[in-house]
């Protein structure tokens, strides 16, 4: 059962080790932090935080990587450096599950976010879900009504959907995820200074996925999880279409408004949806376990 303090016995400072771990990563690679966020989403989102979506291609298995949603998805190699510090305290005892909403949970701390009580407990699927992807993931250009509905199947309301939808006033956006908005007309609810910043940022129509272009979230704080990007919103410079649908959709609008207004409520509603979305669905040893490299299944 996922609960506060699972490993206090099996393996008390398993979430110390997670903690020092992320900082270290974080003072070598400041965006190990960001992608711990969106790891959280992508696993979680897809049916269960089962850390389905580190496994590789191997036996049958084809990996949630390969998926085009999970594109420009990086640092996964780092999940095995907090494993093996994990492994060398507790050997077989803490989930990759488990480190996946950790690390995110410290990530936030060292973007300047809140802190969370986050439960424990958490076990490793033993297959991908690659094939549901398409169906549970949302897309860049989605209708607001889809994405809301995504959120509520796992129990998020429109607040909490705005308020997690803040994790983008950090990382980057690829190209191939804006070029739509850029040509060959400019979306004209884009500010059109910003867009002629992000035609620079991206000159090709069509990208070559596999080119690195891209264009960071958040142009003014990129590096801090604040409420910079509910500003920039309401001045036409959300990156995504479904950023800016926030904006325009009267449901989520109220709530960009006064997330705008307010750190402190953003960041309150903010925890309050990430520690939702870290529950989603959790599986227990009946049907998973606790991998021994987070990229396979046990033997
Ligand atoms: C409707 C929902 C969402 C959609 C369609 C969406 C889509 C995207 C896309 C297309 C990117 C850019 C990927 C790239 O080109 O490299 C991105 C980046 C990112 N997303 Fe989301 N996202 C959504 C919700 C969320 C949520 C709920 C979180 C976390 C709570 C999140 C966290 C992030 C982060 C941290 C990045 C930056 C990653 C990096 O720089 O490595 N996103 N998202
Ligand atoms: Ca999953
Ligand atoms: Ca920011």
């Amino acid at each position: 059962e996922v609960q506060l303090n699972y490993y206090s016995k099996s393996c008390p400072n398993a979430e110390e080790i997670v903690k020092q771990q992320v900082i270290a990563l974080y003072h070598k690679h400041g965006n190990t932090a960001v992608s711990w966020i969106r790891t959280l989403f992508h696993d979680c989102m897809v049916k269960s935080c089962d850390a389905s979506i580190l496994l590789e291609s191997i036996n049958g298995i084809i990996s949630e990587k390969t998926s085009k949603q999970n594109m420009g998805m990086r640092n996964f190699k780092y999940i095995n450096t907090i494993k093996d510090a994990l492994e060398e305290a507790c050997p077989m005892t803490v989930s990759c599950a488990d480190i996946v909403a950790l690390s995110a949970r410290d990530g936030v701390v060292m973007l300047g976010g809140p802190h969370m009580e986050m439960k424990t407990g958490r076990k490793d699927s033993k297959e991908s879900h690659l094939a549901e992807i398409d169906a549970l993931l949302p897309n860049h250009n989605d209708s607001m009504t889809f994405v809301l509905s995504r959120f509520q199947s796992v129990g998020i309301d429109a607040e909490g959907t705005v308020a997690l939808l803040g994790a983008h006033s950090v990382g980057r956006v690829h190209c191939v995820n804006l070029v739509d908005r850029l040509y060959p007309d400019v979306d004209p609810t884009l500010d059109p200074d910003y867009a002629e910043y992000l035609k620079r940022r991206c000159p090709h129509p069509e990208p070559n996925p596999r080119d690195v272009e891209y264009s960071r979230t958040d142009l003014i704080t990129p590096m801090t999880l604040d409420n910079m990007y509910y500003k920039n919103l309401i001045n036409n410079r959300g990156l995504l279409i479904v950023d800016q649908q926030l904006l325009s959709n009267p449901i989520t609008s109220p709530y960009v408004k006064k997330m705008a207004a307010d750190n402190d409520y953003f960041h309150e509603q903010f925890s309050k949806a990430l520690l939702i979305l870290s529950e989603n669905n959790p599986i227990n040893e009946d049907v998973g376990e606790v991998r021994k490299d987070c990229r396979f299944v046990n033997k």
